[in-house]
C-alpha cells in the first residue's frame, strides 16, 4: 500500500468495518493516516481488513472507553441505534461524528449521541481504489478545523462535494452512493446482450468490463462533456446510432434511470423514518 505524506485525525474509531467502512479505512491508510491511531469496532469485520489489522489498525468488538477525536459511523442504518448505544464513553464534547449511514439524518444522530459536531456524508465503494466521490453536509456545530479534518478524511477516497442542505444528501445517495451498482448492472446487461447476440460468455464479459471501465476513464480524463463523447462514437447512419435509437426512446434509458434514482431517493427518505 503506497503511503503519501501523512496526516493526523487524532484518535479515530470506525464503527462498522464492512464494505463501505473498510473502503474508507483503506483510503485513510493509503493517504498516510497512522494505522495505530485507528480502531475498528465491529464484531465481524470484512475479511479484507485483516491486512490492515496486521499493519497496526486496532480491532475491537466493543467501543473504546477513551474519548475519541473522530468517530465514523458506518453500520447499516437499521443497526445504527443499537451500535451507537455502546459509544457513550467514546463520545466527548469535542468529538467529530461522521455518519455515512444512508437516510439517517443529523437530527437522528444527535438524538442518539447528543448535540455534537456531525457530518453526514455519502461516499461510494470506488473509494476502495481512491476513485470514489463523496457528498457531505455539516451541521452548524462543525467549525472550520473540524470541517477541514472531515474533508481530509473523506477526500482520501476521491473528491468531496459539500452540499448546503441536508436534503441533498438523499439525492447524492441516489445518484453516486448507489450509482456504482447501476454501472455494474450496465456491465452485466451489456455482457448478457453480447451473449444473446452470439458471443461466448467469458469474451462478452471481458468486452463489457473493459468498455465500461475505458469509457469511465475517458470521461474523467477528457475535457469533453459525456454527450460529446457519445457523439464521438456515433457515426451517421452507423451502428451506434441504431442502438441509441432504442436506448434514447421515450421509454428508454433516461426515463428508466430517472425512475431508479427517484426510487433510491424515496428509500433514503424512508430510512430516515426508521
Ligand atoms: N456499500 C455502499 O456502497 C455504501 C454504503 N453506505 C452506508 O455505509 C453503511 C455500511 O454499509 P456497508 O458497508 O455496505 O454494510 P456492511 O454490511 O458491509 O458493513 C456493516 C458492518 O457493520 C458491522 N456491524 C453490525 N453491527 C454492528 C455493531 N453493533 N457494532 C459495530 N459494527 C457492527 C457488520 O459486522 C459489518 O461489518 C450503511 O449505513 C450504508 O448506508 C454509504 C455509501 C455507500
Ligand atoms: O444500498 C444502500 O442503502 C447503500 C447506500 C448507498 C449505497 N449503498
Amino acid at each position: 500500500m503506497s503511503q503519501t505524506s501523512g496526516f493526523s485525525a487524532g484518535r479515530l474509531t470506525l464503527l462498522g468495518g464492512g464494505n463501505m467502512g473498510g473502503a474508507m479505512l483503506r483510503g485513510w491508510i493509503a493517504a498516510g493516516l497512522d494505522p495505530a491511531s485507528v480502531t475498528v469496532v465491529d464484531p465481524s469485520p470484512n475479511d479484507a481488513l485483516a491486512e490492515l489489522f496486521e499493519a497496526g489498525v486496532h480491532h475491537r468488538t466493543a467501543a473504546p472507553d477513551e474519548v475519541q477525536d473522530v468517530i465514523v459511523l458506518a453500520v447499516k442504518p437499521q443497526m445504527l441505534d443499537e451500535a451507537a448505544s455502546q459509544l457513550g464513553a467514546a463520545v466527548g464534547a469535542d468529538t467529530l461524528l461522521i455518519s455515512v449511514a444512508a437516510g439517517r439524518t443529523v437530527a437522528s444522530i444527535e438524538g442518539l449521541l447528543g448535540a455534537h459536531s456531525v457530518v453526514r456524508a455519502m461516499p461510494n465503494t470506488p473509494a476502495l481504489i481512491g476513485r470514489g466521490i463523496t457528498g457531505a453536509f455539516a451541521n452548524a456545530r462543525v467549525d472550520e478545523s473540524k470541517r477541514a479534518l472531515a474533508d481530509r478524511l473523506l477526500s482520501a477516497s476521491g473528491p468531496v462535494e459539500w452540499v448546503p442542505g441536508e436534503a441533498e444528501i438523499d439525492m447524492v445517495t441516489a445518484v453516486s452512493g448507489s450509482g456504482p451498482a447501476y454501472v455494474f448492472l450496465l456491465a452485466e446487461a451489456l455482457a448478457e446482450a453480447g451473449v444473446a447476440a452470439g458471443l461466448e460468455p467469458a469474451l462478452a464479459m471481458r468486452l463489457a468490463r473493459h468498455t465500461v471501465a475505458g469509457a469511465g476513464e475517458l470521461m474523467i480524463r477528457s475535457t469533453d462533456e459525456p454527450a460529446q463523447l457519445r457523439r464521438n462514437v456515433t457515426s451517421p447512419k452507423g451502428t451506434t446510432e441504431a442502438a441509441l435509437k432504442v436506448l434514447m426512446a421515450d421509454d428508454g434509458f433516461g426515463p428508466l434511470l430517472t425512475r431508479a434514482v427517484a426510487a433510491a431517493k424515496t428509500r433514503a427518505e424512508e430510512l430516515a423514518q426508521g
